[in-house]
């Protein structure tokens, strides 16, 4: 069943704004984007299901939920252990795990997808889903670099599909994109934005193009250093410390390649390089393909750029 609410807009003078309220959300993917986005909805009152294809990735994400809330837990309630407990024991009762999103999804009224950054495996997946959720399900994609307008192809509810684009770390980030193509309603949209206010995020609206807002100027400046790097102009510790303290950022380039995973940084790369195969921009890396190659995907592998054992 579909709950909806209204309410008036600040600033859009008596404009009422219709929105599903979301309770149950089914998250697909329970790598470091979908464990982060669980994360954040069950401690925000949420009921989440997370959905991967087998019990151990499962396993291993419901523990690092834990320990992270675990960390949030000792430092929020420093002075007040038993509410702090109470907080920890709620949040985990939100979370159930399930390997088949097809019978999870029959009580949701929201999918947000993280699963590899692959249109065909998105594709699939969604439209599978299609035929088994309730009409007022809302679909979302996580992905970093793919058409939501592509993606929503495979289903017949383009009206209730829109972008939810976290950032890594999720529940330290406080950004969510959110994504309307020419087809999502605004009904899901403005469903999208409350959700994303509810989960405590700060939302900007984009529209369904390649990188969105932040990964268009992030990754071609990424790319860029890599080929600095490549060309021998500096090396990538220099160019981490350069860009670390030359202007802020909290990590460098190679550091957050190796964060986000080479290997969804790759998967980025191809689907832009295939589109614009003229665009040096958009060129291959040797270094980042042969990294890939050799399963170096970065921080969640134990090596990357740099090596983390
Ligand atoms: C490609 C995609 O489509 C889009 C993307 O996601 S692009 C990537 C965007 N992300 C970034 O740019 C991240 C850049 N890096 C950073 O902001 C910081 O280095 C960082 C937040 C990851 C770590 O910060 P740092 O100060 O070095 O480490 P640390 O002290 O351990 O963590 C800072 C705080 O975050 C918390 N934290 C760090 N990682 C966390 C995690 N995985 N889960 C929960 N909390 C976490 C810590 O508990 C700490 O909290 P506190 O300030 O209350 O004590
Ligand atoms: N890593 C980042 O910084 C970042 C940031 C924002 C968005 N994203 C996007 O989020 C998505 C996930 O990225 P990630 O970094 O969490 O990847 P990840 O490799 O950590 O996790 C992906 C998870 O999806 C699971 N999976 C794959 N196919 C599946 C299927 N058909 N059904 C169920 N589970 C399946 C895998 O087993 C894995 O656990 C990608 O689309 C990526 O582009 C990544």
């Amino acid at each position: 069943m579909a709950f909806f609410t209204h309410h008036i807009c600040r600033g859009l003078s008596s404009s009422a704004v219709r929105h599903v309220v979301i309770k149950n959300v089914t998250i697909i993917g329970g790598g470091q984007m979908g464990a982060g986005i669980a994360q954040v909805a069950a401690s925000t009152g949420h009921a989440v299901t997370l959905v991967d294809t087998n019990e151990d990735i499962l396993k291993k994400a419901v523990k690092g939920i834990e320990g992270n809330l675990k960390r949030v837990v000792k430092k929020k309630f420093a002075d007040k252990p038993e509410a702090g407990e109470e907080f920890l024991q709620k949040a985990m009762q939100n979370v159930s795990i399930s390997t088949d999103a097809g019978s999870v999804v029959q009580g949701t009224d929201l999918v947000v997808e993280a699963i590899v950054e692959n249109l065909k495996v998105k594709q699939d997946l969604f439209g599978g889903l299609d035929k088994l959720a309730p009409a007022h399900t809302i679909f979302a994609s996580n992905t970093s670099s793919l058409s939501i307008t592509d993606i929503a192809s495979s289903t017949n509810r383009l009206d209730r599909f829109g972008g939810l684009h976290f950032f890594n770390p999720v529940p330290v980030m406080r950004l969510v994109e959110v994504i309307a193509t020419s087809s999502t309603s605004q009904e899901t949209f403005d469903s999208l934005l409350n959700f994303s206010k509810m989960l405590g995020k700060t939302s900007v609206s984009c529209k369904d193009t390649p990188g969105f807002i932040v990964n268009r100027l992030l990754l071609p400046y990424i790319l860029d250093a890599v080929r600095m790097y490549e060309r021998g102009d500096g090396s990538k510790e220099d160019i981490d410390i350069a860009m670390k303290l030359g202007c802020g950022y909290p990590m460098g380039p190679f550091e957050l390649s190796d964060y986000v995973g080479l290997d969804t940084m790759k998967f980025i790369m191809d689907g832009w390089s295939a589109a614009n195969p003229d665009n040096p921009m958009f060129a291959q890396s040797e270094v980042l393909n042969k990294l890939v190659a050799e399963g170096k995907f970065g921080k969640k592998t134990g090596e990357g750029f740099y090596k983390y054992k």
